[in-house]
């Protein structure tokens, strides 16, 4: 199987050092895997002249999977837009289609006491956020900075959705839940937005293809009080892509850092892309010291989703575990008592945990 590997700007290339680590230990194991490197987000502008070249599209279609860490960074957020980082990842996803984005906010027991909440409200957490990824605002058109009648500036972005967009993220919503507890929490703005008036009425008329599943609707402004009030009540919540942005960042300080959420974003086919739901933290670049559980996580996935190999997906997801309860903590989910890793020792720990 070939990886294309874009690690892309700021922690990006120290994440993905360690997933890659990892991926190089299953295959001295005997996982078949070619590794290809290529440029993406700032990186790609530097080396290129483009958020994504040409050269990297190419490798990610002739890939079964891509691997990318995070893109972004203070010098290019004045470029103008198209050549911006962001926009590389955004057309890296749309070019792959890539419409289901798996946000799982799972919290490991160890990590309790890291999580900002109160562990009693956090135990046992296990949410699957699937949010939509090549749709809504994100690309809806009109959008721009235009002049208006009054000869003043305004900034248009347009949020929109087709009834086949949302019927298939809907599908992989009830397929999801039907394999986990039959819950799913439809997560919307139907009371304001026509959009997501639309999005519920679909998402309930499919209810009749999947009459085992309970539905629940819900506002995005009551689920974002929801998730950090009760986050145990949710199983798994589907929503669009500026809702899924937020709430898939808010759900993972519930599992004690953003450092800890993978993410999968897969087609109809189950090809993907993956990548941790963080950015590239310029912040904390260089230092070696970001976490790389959710980068190494979403290998894990891959190797589920993607090859379907249970197997080394649970081998990389126990490693995880055992690094945690062995004590190894990267400073984002440090607490008292246990031993500060850095980014490259916390990879090695779970290499070595495999
Ligand atoms: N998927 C992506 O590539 C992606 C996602 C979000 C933001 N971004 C981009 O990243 C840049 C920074 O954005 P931001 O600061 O809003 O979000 P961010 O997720 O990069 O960082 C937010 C905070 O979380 C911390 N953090 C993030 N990942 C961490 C990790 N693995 N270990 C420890 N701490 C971690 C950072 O240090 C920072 O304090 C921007 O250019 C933004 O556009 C990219
Ligand atoms: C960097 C940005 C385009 C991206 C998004 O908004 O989807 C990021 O925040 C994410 O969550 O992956
Ligand atoms: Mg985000």
């Amino acid at each position: 199987m070939k990886i294309a590997v874009l690690p892309g700007d700021g922690i990006g290339p120290e994440i993905v050092a360690q997933a890659v680590k990892v991926l190089k230990a299953l295959a001295s194991d005997g996982l078949k895997v070619e590794l290809e490197q290529a440029h993406i987000g700032g990186a790609g502008y530097d080396a290129a002249g483009d958020p994504l070249p040409d050269a990297t599209m190419k490798l990610a279609q002739d890939s079964d999977a891509v691997l990318l860490g995070a893109v972004g960074g203070w010098q290019y957020d004045t470029l103008p837009r198209p050549m911006r980082p962001e926009q590389g990842l955004l057309r890296i996803r749309k070019g792959m289609g890539v419409f289901a984005n798996l946000r799982p906010a799972l919290l490991y027991p160890e990590l309790a006491s890291a999580s900002t909440l109160k562990p009693e409200v956090v135990s046992g957490l296990d949410i699957m956020i699937v949010r939509e990824l090549t749709g809504d605002i994100y690309f809806g058109q009109p959008r721009g900075i235009q002049v208006n009648d009054k000869g003043e500036r305004e900034g248009i972005n347009t949020m929109r959705y087709c009834e086949s967009e949302i019927r298939r993220i809907a599908k992989v919503g009830y397929e999801i839940a039907m394999k986990r507890s039959r819950k799913l929490c439809s997560v919307d703005k139907a009371n304001v937005l026509e959009t997501t008036e639309l999005w519920r009425e679909i998402v309930t008329g499919m209810n009749k293809d999947y009459p085992e599943v309970e539905l629940s609707h819900m506002y995005v402004d009551n689920a974002a009080m929801q998730l950090v009030r009760a986050p145990k009540q949710f199983d798994v919540m589907i929503t669009g892509n500026i809702f899924g942005d937020i709430l898939s960042d808010e759900a993972s300080m519930l599992t004690g850092s953003i450092g800890m959420l993978p993410s999968a974003s897969l087609d109809a086919n189950n090809k993907g892309l993956y990548e941790p739901s963080h950015g590239s933290a310029p912040d904390i670049a260089g230092k070696d010291i970001a976490n790389p559980l959710a980068t190494i996580l979403s290998v894990a996935m891959m190797l589920r989703y993607t090859f379907n190999n249970e197997e080394a997906a649970g081998r990389i997801e126990n490693a995880v575990k055992n690094v945690l309860a062995q004590g190894y903590r990267t400073a984002d989910i440090y607490t008292e008592g246990t031993r500060k890793a850095s980014c490259s020792e916390m990879g090695a720990a779970v290499v070595a945990a495999l």
